[in-house]
């Protein structure tokens, strides 16, 4: 490694020196983090993200990480030979399928973030919905109107769950310890029937149920973006519902604003999309000046 500028120094030390209010401003605060399956797609980003966590934790924050793992179960899904669609970005689940899902998420997945933040000096624990009663889900009623006939009907996504209770004692428990929850969204219900949830619902449920600080969702674009292609830093509720309406945010960006403004009307002080592609984007959002992606809280 080539020895550091005079100038490179200061601008790590200026840097340093930055995060000093943040930290004590977010010390004792609980984040939680969705880490999607496209951005974990990358070894290197994925050990830069363990280390993030491990980081937050080190500095006093109390870091929930809640996956997803959509591009895995499809290859698995493809490998097992089990055909599979989606309804309005939820994947149709039956029987077989959620078993898969439940295998991928709770499984692989679930334990790969865990050795990943063990490797990064962290101490992780994996949870599934299933663990300590933590998300009870109930089935998700999917309604689609005909654009022709206006008539409704109740589209069947098998086992696919929404949050119905989420029960944060575990978490609350956690937080007082050095360990990190890393929870796969897998849900339950009363009759012992497994839920596949979608991960960015399941990340706010648990965000609105610790009453987090800060909801981040790691994906794969830079954050909300203007009909020009440009970053929105920082949108109100109300901004947030006009991009859905004007059509400004389309496709999985909808649910994930839905999600976001759900999670500040039960709590949260803000909800942020940030790119989990760019290296340490979490640290950048966290504790400089200008932060990394979208904000959206009450203001
Ligand atoms: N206004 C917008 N700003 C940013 N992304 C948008 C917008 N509208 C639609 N999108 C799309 O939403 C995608 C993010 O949602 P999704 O693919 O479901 O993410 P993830 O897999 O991380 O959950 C982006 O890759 C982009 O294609
Ligand atoms: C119901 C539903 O669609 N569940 C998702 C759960 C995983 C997920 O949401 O993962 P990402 O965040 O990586 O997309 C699925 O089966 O793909």
């Amino acid at each position: 490694m080539q020895t550091p500028t005079r100038d490179e120094w200061l601008a790590k030390a200026r840097t340093l020196s930055e995060a000093l209010p943040y930290m004590r401003r977010y010390a004792g605060s609980t984040f939680v983090i969705k880490y999607g399956g496209h951005a974990m797609g990358d070894a290197s980003l994925a050990e830069l993200f363990a280390r993030d966590i491990v980081l937050l934790k080190q500095v006093g924050i109390n870091p929930v990480v809640v996956h997803g793992g959509g591009p895995q179960i499809g290859q698995m899904l493809e490998r097992l030979k089990i055909k599979s669609s989606f309804i309005d970005g939820l994947r149709v689940t039956d029987k077989e399928t959620v078993e898969v899902v439940e295998m991928v998420l709770a499984g692989s997945i679930n334990k790969q973030i865990v050795a990943a933040i063990n490797g990064a000096g962290g101490r992780a624990v994996g949870l599934s919905g299933k663990d300590s009663n933590l998300i009870t889900a109930r089935r998700l009623e999917r309604v689609q109107r005909d654009p022709d006939s206006n008539i409704e009907r109740v589209l069947d996504l098998g086992f696919v769950g929404e949050p119905y209770k989420v029960n944060p004692q575990i978490l609350h428990a956690l937080a007082q310890s050095d360990i990190i929850p890393v929870i796969a969204p897998v849900g339950f219900d009363v009759n012992g029937d497994t839920y596949n949830i979608n991960a960015d619902t399941a990340a706010g449920a648990v965000a609105a149920a610790v009453k987090a600080a800060r909801f981040f969702l790691l994906t794969d674009v830079a954050g909300v973006l203007d009909k020009d292609k440009k970053l929105i830093e920082k949108m109100s509720l109300e901004d947030a519902h006009k991009a859905i309406a004007d059509g400004t945010a389309s496709g999985g960006m909808i649910p994930k604003i839905e999600t976001c403004i759900g999670a500040v009307e039960q709590g949260v002080d803000a909800a942020v999309i940030l790119d989990g592609r760019v290296p340490h984007a979490l640290l950048l959002e966290i504790f400089t000046e200008g932060g990394a992606g979208t904000l959206i809280g009450k203001a």
